[in-house]
């Protein structure tokens, strides 16, 4: 089985696990330092899952070191103001080109789980996505707030499993689905082994329980072997559009968008998979060259800051997905603390804007970086 072993807590007593429950807002200076407050509040394991990624880490660091070797160039004459940050995606209209990536297990971080996240995105206008593995099921998850969201699938070696937990997804109102290729086995994380890590009862997958509350599918592992036909699998048993994520090489997005996807999300799973590749931001701009404007693309791994976003929509991407902060504000304030991690980047966003003269997000994709 690839991943950390979720299923691993359906066979395990119950157990107490003593993570967050607060419901607030967070004053919060940037979302670098909702690290260090997290890690008081998610147990030590959970803690070390959320935050660590593969091997050295050495790519779970670079994905923030490659931010800091492409400049933004400061306009103050254009005559520009901010007017708003508002864009489409796949077609769904939200109040800033900053989603939330998917993340298994939100049960690890906060009592509330999903139900927190999705709340929290629907207030600050945006959009979630819910992981296979999230805690709640999809029903429940997409139960918990209104507008746009988005479903995150790993295919498991049960197709008919599959098939059926897209046609939820579909029933349920998502949007589109977001197809995840790079966990053709799990990555090696030296902290989750060192901790003997698996997925607290609290925080057990219900997507894979039976109508009798039986665990299903999941003790299958999820498929090693992904192309072209997994894609259009995913598209014919769902009828939603279908974003590949975790693409880090122009020649799987070409793949990719031979196959029909919908979208790209760039992503090296924030660093969690294959330690000694390079940052996500350093690949995007040779992915955007190959994808040419004909598909969105989504962004993602190690965006904390605003300039981080303008960065990243400056490179090619059409939207940022935000990970861990997510979860470490879900951990300290609930869907409030969702909520603040949001309108924190939002704001910081609109102040790099200005700053730069982009009065829209269109005006950031048409700006060049430095560097
Ligand atoms: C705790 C955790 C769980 C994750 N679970 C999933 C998942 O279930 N499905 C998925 O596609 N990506 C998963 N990811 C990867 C995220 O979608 C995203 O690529 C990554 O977190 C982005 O990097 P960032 O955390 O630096 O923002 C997970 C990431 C974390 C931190
Ligand atoms: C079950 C895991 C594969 C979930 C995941 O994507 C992660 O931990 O990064």
């Amino acid at each position: 089985a690839a991943g950390r072993n979720p299923q691993a807590a359906a066979s395990r007593p119950a157990e107490t696990w003593q993570t967050g429950s607060a419901e607030r807002p967070l004053q919060l200076a940037n979302l670098l330092e909702l690290e260090e407050a997290a890690a008081k509040v998610i147990p030590a394991a959970g803690f070390d899952y959320i935050a660590g990624g593969a091997e050295d880490e050495w790519t779970l660091r670079e994905n923030r070191a490659a931010f800091g070797r492409k400049q933004v160039a400061q306009r103050v004459l254009t005559g520009k103001v901010v007017t708003d940050t508002a864009t489409t995606i796949l077609g769904s209209r939200i109040a800033m080109p900053v989603i939330i990536a998917p993340m298994g297990g939100h049960g690890i971080a906060h009592v509330s789980a999903e139900a927190g996240t999705a709340r929290g995105a629907a207030a600050a206008g945006t959009l979630h996505t819910v992981s296979t593995v999230a805690t709640l099921s999809l029903e429940e998850a997409a139960q918990a707030a209104d507008g746009p969201r988005w479903f995150q699938i790993y295919l498991t070696n049960d197709d008919g499993f599959n098939a059926e937990l897209l046609q939820r997804a579909r029933a349920a109102g998502y949007n589109a689905i977001v197809f995840t290729v790079d966990v053709p086995v799990g990555g090696n994380r030296d902290r989750d082994r060192r901790n003997g890590f698996v997925y607290p009862a609290a925080a057990a997958p219900r997507n894979f329980l039976d109508a009798s509350g039986r665990p299903r599918a999941i003790d299958r592992g999820f498929k090693s072997r992904l192309d072209a036909d997994s894609i259009d699998f995913v598209k014919r048993h769902s009828g939603l559009p279908v974003v590949v994520k975790g693409v880090a090489a122009p020649d799987d997005a070409r793949l990719a968008l031979d196959a029909g996807a919908a979208g790209i999300q760039v992503s090296n799973h924030g660093g969690r998979q294959l330690d000694g590749t390079p940052a996500a931001f350093s690949v995007l701009p040779a992915i955007a060259d190959a994808v040419q404007g004909r598909v969105p693309l989504i962004f993602d791994s190690g965006v904390r800051r605003g300039t981080d976003v303008f960065k990243a929509l400056a490179s090619g991407a059409d939207v940022v997905a935000l990970g861990r902060p997510v979860l470490y504000g879900l951990a300290l304030g609930g869907w409030q603390g969702v909520q603040s991690v949001l309108q924190q980047i939002e704001r910081e966003l609109r102040t790099v804007m200005q700053l730069a003269g982009a009065a829209t997000v269109d005006d950031i994709r048409r700006t060049g970086l430095i560097g």
